[in-house]
């Protein structure tokens, strides 16, 4: 199977991780992106052709990834609306946050075959999560290969209603930078009260993953593996309440309404008829 980045950035990076030399050879991946040091990299890694400018061996592929900016998709999509038409109905998967399979398809002209797709970069090491939703032009063969792609480096949950798409933008797609954010809150505590970084890390590491695994393996609902671990009058019982007391559960719901809002305000925006 041959595939096409265009993009070669942070995500497609680590789509690219997970894929070369697993589901298909480094060799049949093509990446476009202007930045030659990207290239370069991508190519010593992982041992993808590479190019500067949308060619021939885009044309070529059975599976093009659009993995630009979305303030670029549309300049892109005009660029490579005719390489498609010359084309053998490849399958077009884009990952680009709020940009909506009508708009991409009319700045391909027309062209239906899309998925619309929000990966996360734990992707990198095989453990992503991506939210999928397939354009109405896209073949039960078409969906099967995205699943397969996506699959190949994590999890995949298909949407039945594109607007869902920015919930999982929120949620999963943004969501590795909230949990970051907390480790780093939890290293600079570690760190405040004495520990040394090193210990600082390990420990705050050692405790998400330890919780998710568990959270993952339990049958019982998060809230109750929470109440487990809140003894009465507890050390838990006195962080539990100062986040409480400092809005930390309802600020974190917020801010991931005001993510879902900006992929829609981006569709709005970026999608606006032309
Ligand atoms: N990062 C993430 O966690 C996630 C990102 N996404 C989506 O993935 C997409 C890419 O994001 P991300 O990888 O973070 O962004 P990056 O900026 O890291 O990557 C975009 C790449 O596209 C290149 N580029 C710009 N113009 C063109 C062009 N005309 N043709 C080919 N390549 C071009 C950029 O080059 P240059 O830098 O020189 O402009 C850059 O290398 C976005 O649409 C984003 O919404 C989706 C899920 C998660
Ligand atoms: O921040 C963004 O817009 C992209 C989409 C999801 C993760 N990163």
């Amino acid at each position: 199977m041959k595939i096409a980045f265009i993009g070669g950035g942070n995500m497609a990076a680590a789509l690219i991780a997970g894929l070369a030399n697993k589901l298909t050879p480094g060799a049949d991946i093509h990446v476009v992106d202007p930045n030659a040091d990207a290239l370069a990299r991508l190519h010593k890694q992982f041992g993808v052709t590479t190019a500067n400018a949308i060619d021939a061996p885009v044309s070529a592929a059975d599976v093009i990834v659009l993995a630009v900016k979305p303030q670029s998709m549309r300049e892109v999509a005009a660029q490579l609306a005719p390489f498609v038409v010359a084309a053998r109905q490849p399958l077009i998967v884009s990952i680009a946050a709020g940009i909506r399979g009508a708009d991409l398809s009319r700045w391909l002209g027309g062209y239906g075959a899309i998925v619309r797709c929000m990966p996360n970069t734990p992707a990198l090491i095989g453990l992503g999560v991506t939210g999928m939703v397939a354009m109405a032009g896209v073949g039960e063969q078409q969906r099967a290969l995205a699943d397969d792609i996506l699959r190949a480096v994590g999890a995949t949950v298909w949407l039945d209603d594109e607007a869902k798409i920015d919930a999982v933008t929120a949620v999963s797609g943004s969501g590795p930078a909230y949990v970051f954010y907390f480790i780093e809150a939890m290293q600079q505590a570690a760190a405040e009260l004495g520990l040394s970084e090193e210990q600082g890390k390990q420990l705050a590491l050692a405790t998400f993953n330890g919780a998710a695994q568990l959270a993952t393996r339990s049958v019982e609902p998060v809230s109750l593996l929470r109440e487990r671990v809140t003894s009465k009058g507890g050390t838990t019982y006195a962080a539990l309440t100062s986040m409480e007391v400092g809005g930390v559960k309802a600020a974190i719901v917020k801010a991931v309404h005001a993510a879902a809002r900006r992929g829609k305000e981006m569709g709005d925006e970026l999608g606006a008829a032309d």
